[in-house]
């Protein structure tokens, strides 16, 4: 059975939490592909509900002083039972302070995916040694910025933009496919956290993971010359109805991936 499939027979719990703004968005998505969204708000709950869940994602989205501690309690329950952990740094490259909380997190919570666009995982990086302070802003920059923070912090990363890197520390592959559509509407790299935490309940090999980055601009392009689709708005609904439906075939035909060479 392909990951896909599974993704849609075996309902996987996935709490989130951290980002008011597209909880409806990406609670939609986790339960198109076949998975059961949850908000979990209160730190009482977190034993309960992450000993049921799959995978939690933790989103810096609108963070405050209060829900960086919850996150951080929220990412302890995950460790210690064992759920895997999906953290989007959201704005660690615009303030210092989503910096500092960011790193925070990644010092307190064991993650096994970190998805950032490449000025967050570049910010992180940097602060981590002069060594790693370059000024990350090409494609090829992220090629090296994905393995160094992957290698540093023994987890896998995603440079989401108009090419997506992954990196397990050892290799690095890169997404072209997409619309700028995706970028328009807000929320879109929220989704993608969420189609990643779905993706590592039911495969564990980097290679299959790589294909689960690729579903989200994958289906973008396969929706986009549909006539229904007049804009950013009903972009975003022909996306998920694809998402929805999307064959493991048609991720094979379309994703264009491509190994980069890494020393
Ligand atoms: N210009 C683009 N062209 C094609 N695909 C894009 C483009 N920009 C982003 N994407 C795709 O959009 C998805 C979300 O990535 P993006 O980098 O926009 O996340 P983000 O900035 O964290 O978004 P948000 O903060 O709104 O959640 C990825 O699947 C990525 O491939
Ligand atoms: C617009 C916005 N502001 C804080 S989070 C968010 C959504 C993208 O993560």
């Amino acid at each position: 059975m392909s990951f896909i499939e599974r993704m849609h027979r075996q309902k996987a719990m996935v709490i989130m939490n951290g980002n008011h703004v597209t909880e409806q968005l990406v609670a939609d998505v986790i339960a198109y592909l076949g998975g059961s969204p949850l908000v979990a708000e209160d730190e009482r709950d977190d034993e309960a509900l992450v000993s049921l869940a799959s995978a939690i994602v933790l989103n810096m989205g609108t963070v405050s002083k209060q829900s960086h501690q919850r996150l951080i309690h929220l990412g302890r329950a995950a460790n210690l039972n064992q759920k895997p952990v999906v953290f989007d740094p959201v704005g660690a490259g615009a303030s210092t302070l989503r910096k500092k909380q960011a790193e925070a997190i990644m010092a307190a919570v064991s993650v096994k995916v970190i998805r950032g666009n490449l000025s967050e995982i570049a910010a992180l990086l940097s602060g981590e040694s002069s060594r790693f302070g370059i000024d990350a802003t090409s494609h090829a920059d992220a090629v090296q910025t994905a393995l160094d923070y992957a290698r540093l912090k023994k987890a896998w990363v995603v440079i989401s933009g108009p090419v997506d890197t992954v990196s397990d520390g050892k290799r690095v592959f890169q997404i072209k496919n997409g619309h700028p559509y995706l970028e328009k509407n807000v929320g879109m790299g929220d989704a993608l956290d969420s189609i990643l935490a779905l993706g590592l309940v039911h495969t564990t090999r980097f290679e299959e993971f790589v294909q689960v980055v690729a579903m989200l601009p994958v289906a973008a392009d396969l929706v986009i010359k549909q006539s229904a689709v007049r804009g950013p708005a009903s972009f975003k609904m022909a996306l998920l109805d694809k998402l929805s439906q999307l064959s493991q075939a048609e991720l094979f035909d379309v994703a264009h991936i491509k190994e980069v060479p890494v020393n």
